[in-house]
């Protein structure tokens, strides 16, 4: 029971908000106490906006202060577009938050996927699994990149990053990062962090809000049936917390839901 993922429900997205924007502060501090900077990996879809709520509050106390120039922000997945593309998972962070953030409060160092070979997503997958040795393995010397936080969404299919339900890709066991040409929601091509790299993350949240939701969170609490939300519960245990409003938990039986 003790080793299962914290599913956190809240009456609003106002509510989830602010309890997100406490748990990050926790892995912000854990992260720096570790090396000094924090590494994120972000999705797109609707958790930018969500992620915006809680983190451009204004902070109350030093504690309370969100240290974006200590941050680096990866991607967990992203569309073989062009930044400025609105299918761009970047494209919709910095929309969202990026360019929001207050100058007093620094600026996070992005890696965004390179535009420079978008006609061949796996040397767009390949570069950007380089970026990440780069930046982890040879400071780290670790055989997989170890993020501070995983910030995630959960599709009404069940899926998360570019990691769709019974594709290939969750089989993947050595690469960090891949490509998928047959993305079954558009755009077709795309990159993702693959399963190992998203289930060793020090801390993975979840962030699914809305009746849209409430199937798929039933299957994935209820019978698991390898839904890539699923398997991430599996892999990442007590690890992941999901952060959800009531109308997406809505008749989701579930042991352990709790608090931070
Ligand atoms: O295509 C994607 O979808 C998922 C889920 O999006 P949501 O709008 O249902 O929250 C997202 O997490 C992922 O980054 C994105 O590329």
């Amino acid at each position: 029971m003790g080793r299962q993922p914290n599913l956190l429900a809240f009456p609003d997205v106002d509510t989830l908000a602010t309890t997100l924007r406490t748990y990050i502060l926790h892995a912000q501090t854990a992260g720096l106490h570790r090396h000094q900077v924090f590494k994120v990996a972000v999705s797109g879809g609707s958790l930018p906006k969500t992620l915006a709520k809680a983190l451009l509050a204004k902070p109350t106390s030093p504690e309370d202060t969100i240290k974006f120039d200590k941050w680096e922000i990866y991607f967990a997945d992203e569309r073989a577009v062009p930044l400025d593309h609105e299918d761009s998972n970047y494209c919709l962070l910095k929309a969202e938050l990026l360019d929001k953030i207050p100058a007093e409060l620094g600026k996070p160092v992005v890696f965004p996927i390179d535009t420079d070979c978008l006609d061949d997503v796996q040397e767009v997958a390949d570069r950007y699994e380089k970026l990440l040795v780069d930046k982890f393995a040879a400071r780290d010397s670790v055989k997989l990149p170890i993020f501070d936080l995983l910030l995630l969404g959960c599709g009404p299919d069940g899926h998360t990053c570019s990691l769709f339900p019974g594709h290939e890709l969750l089989r993947e066991a050595d690469a960090w990062v891949m490509p998928i040409e047959d993305s079954p929601k558009p755009p077709p091509k795309r990159i993702t962090l693959t399963l190992p790299v998203v289930t060793h993350g020090v801390k993975i949240a979840f962030v699914a809000t809305g009746g849209g939701k409430k199937e798929i969170m039933k299957e994935i609490f209820e019978e698991g049936n390898g839904l890539p939300c699923a398997l991430v519960n599996e892999g990442g245990q007590e690890r992941v917390t999901w952060f959800t409003d009531v109308s997406a938990v809505e008749g989701v039986s579930f042991p352990r839901r709790g608090s931070l």
